[in-house]
């Protein structure tokens, strides 16, 4: 049987404390990327909108142009960064997500972008499920008030590893994404993200643990430093989980990074152990990734 994840690989999630100024968050992600491949890792992942802060009056003023693909630098400073950093460090970099505005739909979008070791764009995620609650007394956000949702699963393949699944912060509670990523044979699943204090200390470990355990593979979860100072507080608790649901690492509400080493067994260890992939009754209900989903691969 293949494995998954083919050989060991140290992973890094920089819960990168952001700001105002998109120029200062993009050279303090460029100094905390070059110091977590320093210490090895091999996939660096950013929060969600690492690059401006998070809030619906923020996406307008921060989008960038990312398409037709590759976008000048003057369209996005950040693919460009982002680019460059991963050509550099010779890593896989999981860019978090940024503001995006496609001129030609007048629409934005909340969106992230991953590049290869030799900084060539390997894929584009756009947030699937726009983040919109009311919580009276506590939070209300309304994504769809300024973004429009992305259409695809979105899955990348790094020859050397295996494949992962990259999705976004409230894609995370809609359980059909990770099912079809791991069916279809991902080993870890990304999510770039920003939980607040309410919701994040109900549900933040909850879901990443709940993505592990459903699917047996690897999770992490990756957001901003709490700024309280901010409009948006977020929750912070960057947060690696493994196969079989246990938090192998997970930091504070401070910047940091954390690092967490993946284990080429694990996932079929897990599995062998309690084999609900051999146990799915797909007579009984349908095989959510089979048919008709659209995907970014
Ligand atoms: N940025 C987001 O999508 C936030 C999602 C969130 O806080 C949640 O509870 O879900």
């Amino acid at each position: 049987m293949t494995k998954l994840l083919k050989k060991p690989l140290k992973l890094a999630l920089v819960q990168l404390a952001t700001g105002a100024d998109k120029s200062v968050n993009l050279s303090r992600a460029r100094s905390k990327v070059i110091e977590a491949t320093s210490n090895g890792a091999n996939i660096v992942v950013l929060p969600e909108c690492f690059n401006s802060p998070y809030g619906t009056s923020f996406f307008p003023k921060y989008a960038e142009t990312l398409l037709p693909s590759p976008p000048t630098e003057s369209q996005s400073p950040t693919f460009h960064a982002l680019s460059a950093l991963a050509k550099e460090t010779k890593t896989y970099i999981v860019g978090g997500s940024i503001p995006e505005y496609w001129s030609e739909t007048k629409k934005h979008y909340n969106t992230s972008l991953t590049f290869g070791p030799d900084g060539k764009l390997l894929a584009t995620h756009r947030k699937v499920h726009l983040f919109d609650i009311d919580i009276p007394g506590k939070i209300r956000f309304k994504e769809s008030e300024v973004l429009s949702p992305g259409n695809r699963v979105t899955i990348v393949d790094l020859p050397e590893y295996g494949k992962i699944a990259i999705a976004i912060c409230y894609d995370i509670r809609f359980p059909e994404l990770a099912t079809i990523a791991a069916r279809k044979g991902c080993f870890l699943l990304l999510y770039p993200g920003a939980f607040n204090l309410t919701t994040g200390a109900l549900h933040w470990a909850l879901q990443g643990r709940a993505r592990a355990m459903d699917n047996q593979v690897y999770v992490g979860l990756c957001s901003p430093a709490q700024d309280m100072e901010a409009e948006y507080h977020a929750w912070g608790h960057s947060m690696v989980v493994d196969p079989n649901a246990q938090v192998l690492a997970e930091t504070d509400e401070n910047e940091g990074i954390v690092y967490a080493d993946l284990d080429a067994d694990k996932i079929e260890e897990a599995r062998k152990g309690i084999p609900l992939y051999t146990q799915r009754r797909f007579d009984v209900y349908p095989d959510i990734s089979q048919g008709d989903v659209r995907y970014e691969e």
